[in-house]
């Protein structure tokens, strides 16, 4: 389904470099993907890791089908400055960037150009990703069908309207992050009941690992779950109303209004310093 197209990741950092392997894994050959950074020695370090051409980014915009843009939301509207003007007709442009609403991106780029906007997260890495795609004004269900196809090698995939991506990116775009804080508690908390580092970690991550399949593969609520593991009065039911006199919960629902708060803040900003 790949063949003859020709895609470019422009802005290969950490989640550029994570689209770009995971198609590599997903048995995508490095002369099908071309790629840019503006760090010379971020250029040669992917190259050499995964043999794909670094180029520039207008060279990627002239020649590529599917065009994955990946900078931060505030480098947006130099990278599409730079490529308007050579974008290749009938290209698809992709944009990872959080809060950067698609309107701003069409309105940078060649009337009639197809974009679709996306969250990803880093379990991409590894295969599990979690990525929310949305539809732009002059984007085709086929469009829609090769991003799918594109992210469903790095995980999941949900079409959702574009009004919903400041709330995903609160949940499951910075959300890996909040479980990894939640990670480095437990094993502090470990170090502190006197284990040593290395059995707190192996206990914390294969808990969480083992948590979030259990979370999949029954398809139980998390409530139920959670239940099944408070005996009455036991050491579970004590754990928990700590949780809840120091007001976690509360402090979740306001940890993520804050992030879908900074999504809009971030379009807001590019658009009032003209990044977007
Ligand atoms: N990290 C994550 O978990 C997630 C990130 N995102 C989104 O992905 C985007 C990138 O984030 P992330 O990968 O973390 O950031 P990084 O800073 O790691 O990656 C961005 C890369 O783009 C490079 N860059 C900037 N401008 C240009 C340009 N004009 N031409 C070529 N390369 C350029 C940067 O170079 P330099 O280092 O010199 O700045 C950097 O290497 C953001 O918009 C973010 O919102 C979305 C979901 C999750
Ligand atoms: O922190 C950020 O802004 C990006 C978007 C979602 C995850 N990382």
């Amino acid at each position: 389904m790949t063949e003859g197209r020709l895609l470019a990741v422009l802005g290969a950092g950490v989640m550029g470099e994570t689209v770009l392997s995971g198609l590599l894994r997903a048995g995508w050959t490095p002369d099908q993907i071309i790629a840019t950074d503006r760090r010379p020695d971020r250029q040669l370090e992917l190259h050499e890791a995964y043999g794909v051409r670094m180029v520039s980014n207008a060279e990627a915009a002239a020649q590529a089908d599917t065009i994955v843009v990946v900078v931060k939301p505030q480098d947006m509207r130099a990278l599409l400055t730079e490529i308007a003007p050579v974008l290749k007709p009938g290209a698809l442009v992709v944009s990872l960037a959080a809060g950067v609403d698609i309107a701003s991106i069409e309105a940078q780029l060649p009337e009639g150009t197809a974009v679709v906007r996306v969250m990803p997260n880093t379990p991409a890495q590894v295969d599990e990703g979690m990525a929310a795609i949305s539809p732009g004004a002059h984007s085709e269900p086929h469009h829609l069908e090769r991003v799918t196809e594109i992210l469903s090698a790095t995980g999941r995939v949900l079409t959702v309207p574009e009004s919903y991506q400041d709330a995903v990116t609160a949940i499951s775009g910075s959300g890996p992050a909040y479980l990894f804080f939640v990670v480095e508690a437990m094993i502090e908390a470990g170090v502190h009941l006197g284990l040593p580092r290395d059995i707190a970690t192996e206990l914390v991550v294969q808990t969480m690992l083992g948590s979030a399949k259990l979370l999949r593969e029954t398809g139980e609520h998390p409530t139920v779950l959670r239940e099944r593991v408070t005996s009455p009065g036991g050491t579970t039911a004590a754990a928990i109303r700590q949780l809840e006199d120091h007001k976690v919960r509360a402090a979740f629902i306001g940890a993520m209004e804050a992030a879908r708060d900074r999504s809009r803040q971030l379009a807001e900003d590019a658009r009032r310093n003209g990044s977007v």
